[in-house]
């Protein structure tokens, strides 16, 4: 998995040490209080959070993963086991595990594949925060012959991760789960290409939508049809209302969508669902709308030729920057990002302001086209 982002990195890395491969044991609370749900029946992002573990150990290059049930019914764990598609298989009884390594992983830890191998480089080290530890075949046997081996593992898991560790943290009950999709949110809710739109407005907005949706395990790829249906309501509102109050509520519902864009990839991330489908479509969404509301402008404006002239002008600079973000990604300062060329659609129809709004957005994306065209030009040849 990358940092920042939540997306799993390729398998290459395989997790071993010196002494050979280290197998993951997942150890399962003991039996929960009454009126409680037990802490594998928990799910995180929509996801069950055993499913979540034993991806994120696969992701980061573990090769096996066995679930163990203390003195719980060996039946819960077959059951628990046959469900997984990275898979998992039930834990051998403790006195019969072969020495090596073992990374224990406590049934309510949330982490990252990051965490697992920063951990791996550092073998021998324990964490608190998600109850993970690497031990040797005998603590291994030990934990897991315990009456409560979550217990017996807190007991074992001695140092605190490095803030620098990657992601991690432990579901501590069935109350938890607020927290922890809060925590999730810090971690893989914004990116390190978010601008200042973005970053300072839209995301605030959109956070306690994605709360709200990511532990419903609701499909990324609707979420992504979702904001795309707001912002074209807004632009057939802007169009077709002819009213100033019917230009306020496009000009909101415009900035609706640019809000709601950020929650597909929020809630695609905190449930591990990202796919390069799911990004394609929403960049595919994502140019149509932005056609819609310029054209909503258009007509807003007027419809006459200057309005249709500086109409295309804008909608030809906006792809043009899109398309150079993914052609130039290293290009510095992308100020007119899809977050600020909304905004300022959405101002333009709030004031009613349309082919004010219009000129704007032509001229400047225009000349941010232009200057990144610039940069490359003037780049050593070879370097293009
Ligand atoms: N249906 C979707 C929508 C998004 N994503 C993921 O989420 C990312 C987009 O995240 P988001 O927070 O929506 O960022 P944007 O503001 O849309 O911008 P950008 O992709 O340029 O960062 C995509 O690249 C993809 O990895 C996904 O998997 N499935
Ligand atoms: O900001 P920009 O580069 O023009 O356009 C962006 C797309 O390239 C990206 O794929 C999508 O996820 C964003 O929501 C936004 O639409």
């Amino acid at each position: 998995m990358t940092r920042g982002n939540g997306e799993p990195a390729p398998d290459t890395t395989r997790w071993s040490d010196p002494t050979g491969p280290v197998v993951a044991v997942v150890v399962l609370t003991a039996e929960p209080p009454p009126a409680h749900r037990s802490v594998e029946a928990t799910r995180i992002g929509g996801r069950p959070l055993l499913d979540r573990t034993v991806r994120v150990l696969h992701a980061a290059g573990v090769r096996r993963v066995l679930v163990a049930a203390g003195r719980r019914s060996p039946d819960l764990v077959a059951g628990l086991v046959a469900r997984h598609a990275p898979p998992a298989e039930p834990c051998p009884p403790p006195a019969a595990l072969p020495p090596g390594r073992y990374l224990l992983v406590g049934a309510g830890a949330i982490f990252d594949a990051e965490t697992v191998r920063d951990l791996a480089e550092r073998t021998g080290v324990r964490c608190t925060d998600t109850t993970l530890a690497v031990a040797d075949a005998g603590t291994a046997r030990e934990v897991l012959a315990a009456d409560a081996p979550d217990a017996a593992l807190d007991a074992v898991a001695g140092l605190a991760l490095r803030p620098a560790a990657g992601f991690a943290t432990t579901l501590a009950g069935d109350r938890d789960v607020r927290r922890v999709h809060r925590a999730l949110w810090h971690r893989y809710g914004s990116k390190p290409s978010d601008g200042l739109v973005c970053r300072y407005l839209n995301r605030p907005l959109s956070r306690p939508v994605t709360l709200l949706l990511a532990r419903t395990g609701v499909w990324p790829d609707l979420l992504s049809g979702l904001s795309f249906a707001v912002a074209v309501a807004g632009a057939a509102v802007i169009g077709f209302g002819g009213h100033w109050w019917t230009m306020l509520l496009g000009g909101v519902l415009v900035q609706a969508g640019n809000a709601l864009d950020g929650v597909d990839g929020e809630v695609a991330r905190i449930g591990l669902r990202t796919s390069r489908r799911g990004a394609l479509l929403d960049t595919i969404l994502d140019r149509y709308a932005d056609l819609a509301i310029i054209a909503g402008l258009v007509l807003a404006a007027g419809g006459r030729p200057v309005d249709w002239a500086f109409g295309f002008a804008a909608a030809a600079g906006s792809l043009l920057v899109s398309y150079l973000n993914v052609l130039v990604p290293d290009a510095p300062r992308r100020l007119l990002r899809r977050d600020v060329r909304l905004l300022l659609c959405a101002v333009a129809a709030a004031v009613s302001a349309p082919l004010a709004g219009l000129a704007a957005l032509a001229v400047l994306v225009n000349a941010d086209a232009a200057r990144v065209f610039g940069m490359v030009l003037r780049r050593a040849p070879g370097t293009r």
